[in-house]
């Protein structure tokens, strides 16, 4: 009902917020948009669910994330995805791989320090419900 829907455009708020401030943090430029295809031929040979921050924000606007939760499972695949093409000793692969952990660490920092326990508890009763 209406109280519903006032909590998710509370929750796409601050998703967005958080997408935004990564998709502005330089460490992160390598993740803002989809892996190009052309440059990257053997990309999707290895990755099998590609995800990046503006992919994030269109999920966002498409209403896919009805608590954090699933936002941080979709985070979760852009390092994880990151950190598994990227394996080797090259230095090229080991600074991908440490602003891939950057990223992991900076999501969980900012969602331990400005989500409410409450709030996402709300959200996942109205997920349970649905
Ligand atoms: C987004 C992502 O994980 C990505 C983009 S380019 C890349 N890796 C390279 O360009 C080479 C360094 N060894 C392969 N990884």
């Amino acid at each position: 009902e209406d109280q519903e829907e006032a909590v998710l455009r509370e929750l796409r708020l601050f998703l967005r917020n958080v997408t935004e401030r990564l998709t502005l943090d330089r460490r992160f430029k390598a993740f803002t948009k989809p892996v190009d295809i052309e440059e990257v031929p053997d990309y999707l040979m290895v990755i099998k669910k590609p995800m990046d921050l503006s992919t994030l924000l269109t999920n966002i606007d498409e209403h896919k994330y009805v608590t954090v939760g699933e936002f941080m499972s979709d985070t979760d695949l852009i390092w994880q995805n990151a950190l598994e093409y990227n394996p080797d000793s090259d230095p090229m692969d080991r600074h991908i791989r440490h602003r891939a952990c950057a990223l992991k660490d900076t999501v969980r920092a900012i969602i331990k320090d400005e989500l409410d326990e409450d709030f996402e508890r709300v959200c996942e009763e109205i997920k349970e419900s649905r």
